[in-house]
């Protein structure tokens, strides 16, 4: 009998509305649930395989990566994990249920398995608003801060820059001086735009843009830095990789997706790394069920003194895999102190 049992299952879950960006629009979130099961004691963990396209691999590669890491645990292989190779969001789904039954069974909340020096009661987190028109942005900024976000990334980059300065100033008029604001322009700018943006945006007070300029660019980036705003580097990671980044001296700050990355220990290593060449890890959503959610939490809980996190993004989607252990409160994200993941009851028979 092989120790271990990989169980998956699909699910798609449709947001609440789509969410427009500059490289494209995500209205539903395919994937599959996975449950892993230790044959001596019945112990199970849980995660979650959500791929995105241009993130991640697509939905067969990733569903034939589970295959393989299903038949690698059935024939007790010694790295499992080996079998889902490349396929990032199937590698996250298979690690962060070994991880979810590890820390379950030493009754230690996932994040402090990672760090476990660390207790950690919140994270601070951003408000995802999507590139809508300038109505819109202004409505979900305003509701945002009403629930208690302290912080509003905004989606930019699907119109001119003129008009994306103008949404920001509608916005910053809307919230008041107080408000973090940032904006991801997801690659959408040339060099000139984005410095005209940058420039813009240093008179509102905006604190970060995320990926200005298309992935490939390092020198740009690099450039675009010291004039007020930050730049934070999120497809750009996936692209170069942290020595490279680090070399340019491209950011600010990183985005790292445990989806994108391939998991919450992959993740954490390059956040350590980064923050030990003084650059800012930011830990985000690529818009998950409430598994892969989770995991994000507790990555970001297990980093010290963490700046606001794109992981309040469970409001986005209209339907989810099982109630969310995670409370959002003044701007935070209140983290789960239950043994593992804290997730349950997410897969009813
Ligand atoms: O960071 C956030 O606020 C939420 C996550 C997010 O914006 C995102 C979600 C899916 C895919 C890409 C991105 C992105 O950061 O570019
Ligand atoms: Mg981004």
């Amino acid at each position: 009998m092989s120790r271990y049992d990989l169980e998956y299952r699909p699910f798609s879950l449709s947001l609440v509305e789509p969410l427009e960006t500059a490289s494209g629009t995500i209205d539903s979130r395919d994937g599959f649930l996975v449950r892993v099961t230790r044959a001596d004691d019945g112990a199970v963990g849980y995660g979650e395989a959500t791929p995105l396209p241009g993130w991640t691999e697509s939905l067969a590669d990733c569903e034939a990566a589970l295959e393989r890491a299903q038949a690698a645990f059935d024939s007790e292989e010694d790295d499992v994990l080996e079998a889902v190779d490349e396929a990032v969001a199937a590698r996250y789904g298979v690690s962060l249920a070994l991880a979810d039954l590890e820390a379950s069974s030493e009754s230690t909340p996932l994040y402090r398995y990672y760090s476990p020096d660390a207790l950690v009661a919140r994270v601070p987190v951003n408000a995802t608003v999507g590139d809508g028109s300038t109505e819109d942005t202004v409505a979900a900024a305003r509701d945002a801060v009403e629930r208690g976000f302290g912080c509003c990334k905004l989606k930019v980059g699907r119109r001119s820059v003129d008009a994306d300065v103008e949404r920001m100033r509608r916005v910053r008029e809307a919230v008041g001086p107080e408000i973090e604001l940032r904006a991801d322009a997801n690659g959408a700018w040339n060099y000139e735009e984005a410095l005209e943006a940058v420039e813009a945006f240093d008179d509102l007070e905006v604190s970060l843009v995320e990926q200005p300029l298309p992935a490939g660019a390092l020198e740009g980036h690099a450039d675009l830095r010291g004039r007020g705003v930050g730049i934070g580097l999120d497809e750009g990671l996936l692209e170069h990789g942290v020595d490279a980044i680090c070399e340019a001296q491209a950011a600010d700050a990183v985005v790292l997706k445990p989806m994108a990355l391939g998991g919450l220990d992959i993740a954490q290593q390059v956040a350590t790394w980064v923050d030990q060449l003084g650059v800012t890890p930011l830990v985000t959503t690529t818009i998950d069920g409430v598994v892969a959610r989770a995991g994000a939490v507790h990555l970001a809980a297990s980093l010290p003194d963490p700046p606001a996190c794109g992981l309040a993004t469970g409001d986005l989607l209209a339907e989810d895999l099982g109630r969310d252990p995670v409370l959002f409160e003044n701007g935070a994200a209140v983290v789960p102190q239950a043994k593992g993941l804290g997730v349950e009851g997410v897969w009813a028979e």
